[in-house]
This record gives C-alpha cells, structure tokens and sequence, in this order.
C-alpha cells in the first residue's frame, strides 16, 4: 500500500457545493476509512465570513450531505473529523495579497505538524484558477523546498482549446507539470479504471481489441436529471462542453489506447495522448453535418409528471441554442482501429441514468447456421460504468433439442459481488491519489488539449456553421429520432435498460 505522508488541504472556493457535496464527505470517508495521515488538516478558503466552528457547522454537523454517513457514528469521532476543518476568510476578492492566507498556513501546519506538503484544491470558477495560482506564488507558496506542493484542478478545463491551452501555460508559470492535478471525476469511477485490467491484464480480449474483430464502438452517456440548479453554468456550456471533450473522450482514450510499457503514470499518460491524437479531426462543413447531432429535450410528461423543457430551466435563455444532447460518429486514424466507427452520446433527460461502452463484434465471416434474423445474433462486450457497475458478454447459445435452435446468453459480473470489497466513490479515490503523489488518474496538459482540438471544429460548426439544425426530444425520451440515421449502417442504438443482464434478445435461426 502507497504511503500517505502528513499533509495539508487547503480548499479555495470552500463554500461552494462542490466542497460540500462532495470534497468534505469524500474525506469524511476516508477519514472513516482510517486512510488520512496522522497529522492533517484541511483548510477553507472563500470570501463568505465564517469562523471555524461555523464552517464546521456548516459542512459537517448540518450537513445534509453527510446525514447519512454521520448518523450512527460517536460524537467523539464526529468531532475527531470536523476538529481538522478550519476556514480562511480571503476577503472580497481572491484577486489579493496571500500574506495572511500564508499566516494560517504556517500556524496550521506548526499547530498540527503537518511538515509543509500542502495541496491546494481549486474549487471556485475557473476563471479565477490563474489567479490563485498567481497570488499563491507571489508570497511563495508553491515553492517546494519545505515540503511538495500540488495543485488540484476543477473543471472545466478551458472553454475552447485556445482558452485551454492558456489555462496551461497560465500555470505553469507558477506550478511544474507534475504538481498538478487536472481533475476527471470519471477516471476515479472503478469500472472506468477496470477498463485497463480487463484490457491488459487477460489474452481474451487483447488479441480481438482491433479492426479485425470490432464492428463498430458505441459509447452511451445519460442522465435522466436536466439541469437542475446550474441552468446558468450549463447554458454557457452543453454537453459537448459539460461531458464530452472531458469524461467521455477519457473513456474513449482508454478503449482505444495501445497497451502500456508499465502502470507508472506517465506509461499511461504518453498512451492515452497518443490515442487521443489519433481521432481524426473532422473539418469540413459535410463531414460534420454528417457525423454530429445536437439536440436539446422540451417539455414533457414523465410518469404523470409535468417536465420543463431546457428553454424554460432557470438560468437558461428562453432562445437558447445549446444542446442538452450530443452524438458524435468519429474514426480513429491508426493502424488497430482504421475503418471502425465510434459513436458516442452523451445527454440530460433520458429515461434513465447510465454510462456504458459497448464492443460490438464482427459477425462470424461465414454464417454456417442461417436464418432470417440471424443478424440479431451478434457478440457484444458491454462494459456498463454505472449504474450496476460491471461486465457482461452477449453470445449465441444452442437451445437444447432438435434443430438449431439459438438464444443469446450471458456472462455476466457485477462489482456488487465483491460484497467484502468496499469500493470508493470517485472523488474519493482522486484525493487519496493525489495526496500519495500518483497522476495516473488525472488529465496531463496534453491530454485536456488534444481532446479540445477534436472537439473544436464540432463547437465551431455549431456555432457558426450554415443551416446546422437543433432537434428537440421530448424529456424522459432516448434523444431526437435523427440520432438514428447516424447510426443507421450499423442498425441502432443499444438500449440501456435498466438491468445489464436484462436484455435477453431471442431468436430462433434455424
Ligand atoms: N458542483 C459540482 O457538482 C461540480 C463543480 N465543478 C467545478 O468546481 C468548481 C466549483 O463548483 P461549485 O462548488 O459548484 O461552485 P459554486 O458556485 O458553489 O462556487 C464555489 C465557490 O466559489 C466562490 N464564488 C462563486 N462565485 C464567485 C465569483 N463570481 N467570484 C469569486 N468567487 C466566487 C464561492 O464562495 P464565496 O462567495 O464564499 O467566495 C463558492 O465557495 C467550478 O469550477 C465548477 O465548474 C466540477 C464538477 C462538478
Ligand atoms: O461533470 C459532470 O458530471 C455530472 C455527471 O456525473 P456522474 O458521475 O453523476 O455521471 C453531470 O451531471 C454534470 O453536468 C457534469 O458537469
């Protein structure tokens, strides 16, 4: 097991959802899990007035987000956690000289010997990143002589490539490559990571991960939420923006990428990026009608309930033009996956919520046990991300009797088997990465810019492009019936139901 050496948390933007949705009950976790170092101590920093035991208050003790967690654990244990939580008034602005911010960190760290090793987790707008990173190193806080310093990244990561590649070279004025950590919640989900070992850690699949085996690559991303409370985020975003070019092209770069030298971060890193290199670019204005859909989901009615449509969100502009919905048909230009389509959706206000990648393979090149709807008998490897994590082969099986009779079986595992296997929730697993100094989980500048320049040419198009159309589906429905000619050589979309194993397609051949 790695070592977790003693260290600080110092949270900017610790007043926000993010930090108390997710950051504190991830510690919280962690710090259940005996995982914390012996001397830590996480410290808040926002503009809000708040004092210690408030902030405590706050994100601990009235904290609807650890209710749960918190509800049958001693009062004593409770109070062992929030003791370690302090908050940092930065003032009005975070545009200001950190010498006081510097003050409490060097009283936190005599008072609880936490020996210098700091990271600092950027959770405000982005548009303040620079900024932090700027004043932290004006008072010579990133400096690395008493101890490492890390600088964990929200996203988004830019909003375009160049404002990408901007965000880099921002901070890498004032912070190396390897001390920081671009955040992709999607890389700490378990299966997401199972991907590598199922790939490189059996010879079943390898030798059938190619453009002799592989059919074509189909990648579902969707949520059955709209919006929510960030109409306003979400409107200046869409999930080209909000989902794709960050979490999903991850997926996409673990499925395509070549095997490894090593599970060293970089070994994995310089793969991913190579893959990531190799999508091929669309550029012309056919290719990217062709091949991309945007859509955004109207009113409905799901199970007798009435459902805004995306113009009538809060914070959403009644004429909005940003899509809710995103399909993309892509290639990738390299020697193993040359010819073998990609599509990959991603989407709000589906009917329900589920991630999966599903390997569609060839059929067999010659069809010994025909029928008419042989072609339904195809062999699928879909490895579903969440909900009922986990991975299930579809292949045909003899009915017993006369004849040859087929029905499709499966194969089928499910991460809650592992009943003694207590696994971690993403953001969880991010932090403790982070604090044992391992980025293999984590996006390089590389990776985030090749990934905004597949995506740019997409947003462009949308934007700018001539008669690019915006499809409605209704909320609750599986996206636009156009998302269907996209598709359409290959036959359809796979239907997430709601049970992996529970799509047991029957035929009968002969
Ligand atoms: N919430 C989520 O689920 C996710 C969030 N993220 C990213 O994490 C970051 C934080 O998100 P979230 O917590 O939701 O954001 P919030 O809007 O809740 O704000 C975070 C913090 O930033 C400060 N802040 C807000 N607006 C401003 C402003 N205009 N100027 C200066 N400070 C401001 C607020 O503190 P104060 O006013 O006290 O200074 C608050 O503590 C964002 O970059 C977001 O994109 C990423 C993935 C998911
Ligand atoms: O990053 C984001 O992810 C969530 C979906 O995350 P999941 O772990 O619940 O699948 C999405 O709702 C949000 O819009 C996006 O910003």
């Amino acid at each position: 097991m790695k070592k977790t050496e003693n260290q600080m948390l110092v949270i900017f933007g610790a007043s926000g959802d993010l930090t108390a949705r997710k950051l504190i009950p991830s510690l919280f976790n962690l710090y259940m899990a005996d995982q914390l170092p012996k001397n830590y101590v996480v410290l808040g920093v926002s503009r809000s007035n708040l004092s210690d035991e408030a902030y405590r208050e706050r994100v601990v003790y009235n904290s609807s987000f650890l209710t749960e967690k918190t509800k049958n654990i001693d009062e004593a244990k409770l109070k062992g956690f929030a003791d370690k939580l302090y908050y940092e008034d930065i003032g009005d602005d975070y545009d200001t000289d950190y010498s006081n911010l510097r003050k409490r960190v060097e009283s936190l760290k005599e008072k609880h010997n936490t020996s210098g090793n700091i990271i600092y987790y950027l959770s405000t707008p982005p548009t303040l990143y620079e900024t932090i990173a700027h004043r932290l190193s004006e008072v010579r806080m990133n400096t690395q002589n008493n101890g490492w310093k890390r600088l964990i990244v929200e996203k988004p990561f830019g909003y375009s490539l160049e404002t990408a590649k901007k965000l880099n070279k921002g901070l890498h004025q004032y912070f190396k490559e390897n001390q920081i950590y671009r955040i992709d919640h999607y890389l700490g989900k378990e299966t997401v990571q199972n991907l590598l070992v199922t790939r490189f850690s059996n010879s079943i699949f390898e030798p059938l991960w190619n453009r002799n085996y592989i059919q074509h690559v189909e990648i579902t991303n969707a949520e059955s939420v709209g919006v929510e409370k960030r109409g306003g985020y979400y409107d200046k975003s869409g999930a080209l923006r909000d989902m794709f070019q960050n979490h999903l092209l991850q997926i996409v770069s673990l499925v395509v990428m070549e095997p490894p030298i090593g599970s060293e971060a970089e070994e994995i890193r310089n793969e991913k990026v190579k893959a990531l290199k190799s999508l091929r670019i669309m550029t012309d204005e056919k290719e990217l009608a062709e091949n991309t859909i945007r859509a955004q989901y109207v009113g409905s009615t799901i199970k007798g309930e009435t459902v805004k449509g995306y113009r009538d969100e809060d914070g959403v502009d009644p004429n909005s033009t940003t899509e809710t919905y995103a399909a993309v048909k892509f290639y990738v230009d390299n020697w193993r996956w040359h010819g073998v389509p990609f599509y990959v959706r991603t989407a709000k206000r589906m009917p329900t919520k589920v991630t999966e990648i599903v390997i569609h393979f060839k059929k067999p090149h010659h069809q010994i046990f025909k029928g008419s709807e042989m072609q339904e008998m195809d062999n699928k490897l879909i490895v579903r991300i969440q909900p009922d994590e986990g991975i299930l082969i579809k292949f045909g099986v003899k009915v017993p009797g006369q004849g040859f009779k087929v029905e499709r079986a499966n194969l089928d595992f499910y991460y809650s088997s592992l009943v003694e296997t207590y696994v971690m929730e993403a953001y969880e697993r991010l932090l403790l990465d982070c604090m044992q100094g391992d980025a293999t989980l984590y996006a390089r500048a590389d990776e985030v810019e090749a990934a905004w320049e597949f995506v740019d040419p997409i947003l462009n198009y949308w934007k700018n492009g001539k008669d690019v159309r915006m499809y409605g589906y209704g909320a609750g429905a599986w996206g636009p019936e156009n998302a269907d000619d996209l598709i359409e050589e290959e036959g359809y979309w796979r239907n997430p139901s709601e049970n992996l194993a529970d799509d047991p397609g029957y035929c009968v051949i002969c």
